[in-house]
């Protein structure tokens, strides 16, 4: 099973939000990174197919997805980042529309809602209006309708976003069982939220793939430059803007960590730290800073 974007691009008008995008996608978790505006919605929409790139072309098992209409809506799943939810409908009652628009039988449907209520955690709730719900709880009725018809291939927009740190524990959990023989794509411009998930990541910027590998394959670039100094407070904040901070937090001793990059340490008694996500994105993006992207 495999995904193909071919040279694929998205001209608006004046502004080419994906610009000659390629990438191969297998079955696994694959985190989508990017800043804000760097393309991540407009190349989901189009792997959706509920929007037409103006160049390329994507394939499912090298067949382009326009062709195979109907064939494709069965084995996809979409939570799109703004999603209209009918608030006025119950969770059950909004599931079981979902369920008879993606053409699932009856009483599939009936033990399938069961399923993704427990899963999701929403068993109790599910007689609620949508309305009532919190932000969180909405985006879990999001990632069950993506999940009804069982989607071999699962594209998710800012999952993550609202939902609290529990829930995301689940999630994650959840999206590791789920990708071990499914295509699961999620974009985010939190790094750390698909660090522990995503086995594979594609980094997108200015509408293009800047980055594709795996996640230890592509943090080797950062090996050996990212640092942690034990510093006073004050002395950690003079540093911020003389060399790229990936993260600073206060230690229970009062102390501060400093966690930065720089090909050699630059600040007395620095310790080498191991490479992740977050500091290989921000030795690539620099000028995007680490509000971006944590
Ligand atoms: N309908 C549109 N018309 C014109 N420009 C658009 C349209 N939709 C998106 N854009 C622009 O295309 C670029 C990519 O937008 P897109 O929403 O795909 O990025 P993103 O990476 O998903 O960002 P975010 O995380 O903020 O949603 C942005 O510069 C955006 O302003």
């Amino acid at each position: 099973m495999k995904l193909e974007i071919c040279d694929v691009s998205k001209q608006y008008k004046d502004k080419c939000a994906v610009d000659h995008a390629n990438l191969t996608l297998t079955p696994g978790v694959w985190g989508l990174l990017g800043a804000n505006g760097a393309g991540k919605t407009t190349l989901m929409r189009m792997i959706a197919g509920i929007m037409k790139p103006t160049g390329g072309e994507i394939r499912y098992d090298g067949i382009e997805i326009d062709t195979l209409g109907e064939k494709y809506r069965d084995i996809f799943g979409y939570l799109p980042q703004e999603f209209g939810f009918y608030p006025g409908f119950s969770v059950q009652d909004y599931l079981e529309y979902m369920a008879a628009l993606k053409g699932i039988g009856k009483k599939e449907t009936k033990e399938k809602i069961q399923e993704l209520l427990e899963i999701v955690s929403l068993t109790d709730v599910r007689k609620k209006k949508i309305v009532k719900l919190s932000g969180g709880m909405k985006r879990r009725v999001g990632i069950a309708q993506a999940l009804l018809n069982d989607p071999k291939v699962l594209i998710l927009d800012e999952p993550t976003s609202g939902l609290d740190p529990g829930e995301r524990m689940r999630f994650r959990n959840l999206l590791s069982e789920f990708g071990r023989n499914r295509i699961v794509l999620i974009s985010t411009h939190i790094v750390s939220d698909v660090e522990y998930i995503a086995t594979c990541n594609a980094i997108m910027k200015d509408g293009k793939i800047a980055a594709v590998g795996e996640t230890e394959e592509l943090v080797k670039e950062v090996e050996g430059k990212v640092w942690n100094a034990v510093l006073d407070m004050a002395e950690a904040m003079t540093y911020e803007t003389k060399v790229p901070v990936v993260n600073i937090y206060n230690r229970e001793d009062g102390k501060t960590v400093l966690r930065y990059l720089a090909e050699r340490p630059v600040i007395s008694g620095s310790e080498p730290a191991d490479a992740r996500m977050e500091d290989l994105y921000l030795w690539m993006f620099p000028e995007q800073g680490k509000e971006e992207v944590r």
